[in-house]
């Protein structure tokens, strides 16, 4: 049988250690076994199947989640699963829900935004999910423009409550996941006005249900915004629309670990940065970095498997075709998405340490770090999220035909995923961010105040803005130090360039509106600096396992070379290489295709990705692909009835009809 033989022979070609590519990928042996077990454990619960999801109607995908997510929360009381046990429960069951927002913004929101006897006041009951809550930040009329939330917050000296109220159609709280049918509670972002002064935005927690009947409270309104992309997909989330008519809270309940309201209605400023209001958001960013490489190679999985299975062409002497992987152009599409999956699992990774360092730093009152924190999640946020979702979909170009089918499992990861690019901050609004940090960066040059964390090779500026690459040779371009003094001198003109002609304006703002394209290439020419030089540096980290590292080096330099040759027009008009080093580097490309090809399939294996989880007949590990389509059609509910419904209402008249045109 041509997949189960393709696959096999394929793995057998692999040079180097799979099980120990294994162990990288997932972080450590403790983060493989657990993510294996889980894995396990959540493919053989029949409740937690997939399959017939882009084929349930609303209201069933709904409750169906409801019934995976009681039945999670009940395994993981059942299995006394730890934290970290129990996310990748929810990472295997692979179903957007109220969970997500609960645990993954809800809950840090009062950590991070809390005092300490709110933390004590709200989070046992969080934690115990006696209460559910949900992220009520954007409204119908603002989400990117934080400042111009209009829901407000009244302070009422004379009974110490807020009143919480929507004032306009367009103050609507409107998208937060986990609204619109299950929370009884959210973190709600609105005005703080005191005695008629506004004090800008901030968080109130509020209750939205009735834990006795789950009915909407008193002056709230509530529901569902409607279905969105795609079948299944994110429609398993009941992102919500919530009106307030004057709701009262007590004074308590507004968050207030970065300004308080006394009694008297006086506004306290404590000694953290406001900045902090937003630091839910740069954890779930930083979150969603690690993500992005989770959807980006289950979709390579897919369609590397896919390509060594499918046969188009070519008949070689034995009267087999070829192997579609075995096409250069196959391969050029392939393997960059290949390289950029490690590669953001390794920025990824260290991203969570920047978080967790910051965080350290933040509950000793060190604020130093927020601003590059907030820069670097933003910045690959946005990057790694577009490419991501651009990925998914050449994935599935690369099926070919079958790529179209649900069943290959890649439209549905599409649709699912690409709402990463627009929530949690639009991409560009976020590299906007990065740029400004930037402009700032580089308008500190030379004034002693050294650039510090990612942007420490600015303080090399007079070498970088005159630098010359020294690539003569094709293998040059296999060396870490030419490869990042590429990137950083391609990074370091853009900003320099923009930081000048930003200069030119009078009014900064307008400039900046002005050259904003231009502002946003830097940034990306940035971001990209930072994953090209965390790959290096986890190269340098010891690596285990025979050819191990070897591959991860191909892999490496086919991202860098791969963003170069996608970027070219950058690096050459800011002089940074030649058009002679440009072609080296395209000739050092295909031939890392090579070097990579014999191992695609073993690379894709080390995600460890189960059948239930890739949930496609294309990427299915024995590569049975063939014989399962044909079975996976037959279960259409149109395959239900030989004649279908509405033959006699539609069909039947219009060939009748035809029948007696025929005979005049
Ligand atoms: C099914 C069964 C399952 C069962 C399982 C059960 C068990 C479960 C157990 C465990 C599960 C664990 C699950 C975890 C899951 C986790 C993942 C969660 C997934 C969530 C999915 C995502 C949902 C999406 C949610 C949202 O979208 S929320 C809304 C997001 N909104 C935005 O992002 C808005 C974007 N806009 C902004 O951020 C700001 O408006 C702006 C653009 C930054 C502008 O700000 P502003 O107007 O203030 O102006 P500036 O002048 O630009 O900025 C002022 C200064 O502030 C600095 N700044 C800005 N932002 C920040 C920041 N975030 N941090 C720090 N500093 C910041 C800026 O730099 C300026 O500084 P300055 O020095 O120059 O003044
Ligand atoms: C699936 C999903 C789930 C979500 N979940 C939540 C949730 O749980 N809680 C919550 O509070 N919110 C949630 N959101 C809302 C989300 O955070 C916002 O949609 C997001 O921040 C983008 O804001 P916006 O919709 O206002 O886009 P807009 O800002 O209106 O963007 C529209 C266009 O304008 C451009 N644009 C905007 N501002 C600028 C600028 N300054 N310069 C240049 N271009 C600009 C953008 O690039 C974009 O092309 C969710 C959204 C989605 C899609």
């Amino acid at each position: 049988m041509a997949g189960f033989d393709d696959l096999a022979s394929e793995r057998s070609k692999a040079q180097f250690d799979v099980e120990e590519m294994k162990v990288i990928w997932a972080g450590s042996r403790h983060t493989l076994e657990v993510s294996d077990r889980i894995s396990r454990l959540v493919a053989n619960d029949p409740v937690f199947r997939k399959d017939t999801r882009t084929m349930l109607s609303r209201k069933d995908l709904f409750k169906n989640t409801l019934r995976k997510a009681a039945h999670a929360w009940k395994r993981i009381i059942e299995l006394r699963l730890s934290e970290e046990e129990a996310a990748e429960l929810r990472f295997y069951v692979d179903e957007p829900a109220f969970m997500d927002l609960h645990w993954g913004m809800f809950i840090p929101t009062i950590k991070g935004q809390g005092t300490e006897e709110q933390q004590q006041k709200w989070l046992p009951l969080a934690y115990k999910m006696k209460i559910i809550g949900c992220y009520a930040q954007t409204e119908l009329g603002h989400g990117s423009n934080v400042q111009g939330l209009e829901t407000t917050a009244t302070f009422d000296p004379q009974t110490d409550e807020f009143i919480i109220h929507s004032p306009t159609l367009t103050s609507s709280k409107w998208w937060p996941g986990g609204l619109g049918k299950v929370s009884t509670h959210a973190v709600v972002y609105g005005r703080l006005i005191i005695d008629s002064k506004d004090y800008g935005v901030n968080g109130f927690i509020v209750q939205l249900r009735s834990l006795d009947d789950h009915l909407p409270l008193p002056g709230i309104t509530i529901g569902d915004i409607g279905m969105k992309f795609g079948s299944g997909a994110y429609n398993t989330m009941d992102n919500g629309v919530l009106r307030f008519d004057h709701v009262r809270i007590p004074r308590d309940q507004m968050l207030m670990r970065v300004s308080q309201v006394t009694r008297e209605g006086k506004l306290v400023q404590s000694n953290v940065p406001w900045q902090l209001v937003y630091g839910t958001m740069v954890y779930v960013r930083q979150k969603i970095v690690s993500d992005a490489s989770c959807a980006l190679s289950r979709a390579v999985c897919i369609a590397t498997r896919y390509s060594a299975v499918r046969r188009q062409f070519g008949l070689q002497s034995n009267g087999i075709e070829t192997q579609v992987i075995d096409y250069k152009t196959q391969q050029s599409r392939l393997f960059p998405l290949l390289a950029s999956a490690y590669a953001f699992r390794f920025v990824g990774e260290w991203l969570k340490w920047l978080y967790m360092d910051v965080n350290q730093r933040l509950q000793a009152s060190d604020f130093s770090t927020l601003p590059e924190a907030h820069a670097c999640t933003a910045g690959l946020k946005s990057l790694t999220t577009s490419a991501t979702a651009d990925g998914i979909e050449e994935c599935r170009k690369l099926c070919g035909g079958h790529g179209y089918l649900c069943s290959s499992g890649l439209p549905e990861l599409f649709a699912v995923y690409i709402p990463a690019c627009t929530y949690e901050g639009d991409n560009i609004v976020l590299l906007l961010q990065v740029a400004r940090f930037l402009i700032k960066t580089v308008s500190q040059l030379g004034s002693g105040k050294e650039p510090v964390g990612t942007t420490v090779y600015m303080g090399r500026v007079e070498q970088l803005m005159q630098c010359h690459c020294a690539v003569q040779k094709a293998e040059d371009w296999l060396k870490p130090s030419v490869i990042l003094e590429a990137f950083e001198a391609r990074s370091m003109r853009m900003s320099v360039a923009s930081a000048q002609n930003l200069a030119k304006f009078d009014n900064q703002e307008e400039g900046f509106l002005e050259l904003s394209a231009d502002l946003v290439q830097a940034a990306v020419a940035h971001c990209q600096l930072i994953v090209v030089s965390k790959f290096i540096e986890k190269l340098q980290q010891d690596i285990p396992g025979k050819g191990v590292k070897g591959q991860l080096e191909a892999l490496c330099n086919i991202y860098a070379l791969f963003i170069l040759h996608k970027h070219l027009g950058d690096f050459l008009s800011t002089g940074c290489i030649t058009p002679k080093q440009a072609s080296l580097a395209n000739a050092q490309l295909r031939s890392l295709y090579s070097q990579v090809r014999p191992n695609a399939i073993a690379l894709v294996d080390a995600f460890n990705y189960t059948d239930h989880y890739l949930s496609s007949v294309l990427g299915r590990y024995d590569g049975n692909v063939y014989p399962k389509l044909y079975e996976e059609a037959w279960k259409d509910p149109l395959n239900d009835s030989v004649v279908p419904d509405g033959y006699q209402e539609y069909i039947q008249p219009i060939l009748k009809q035809q029948l007696r045109n025929a005979r005049l």
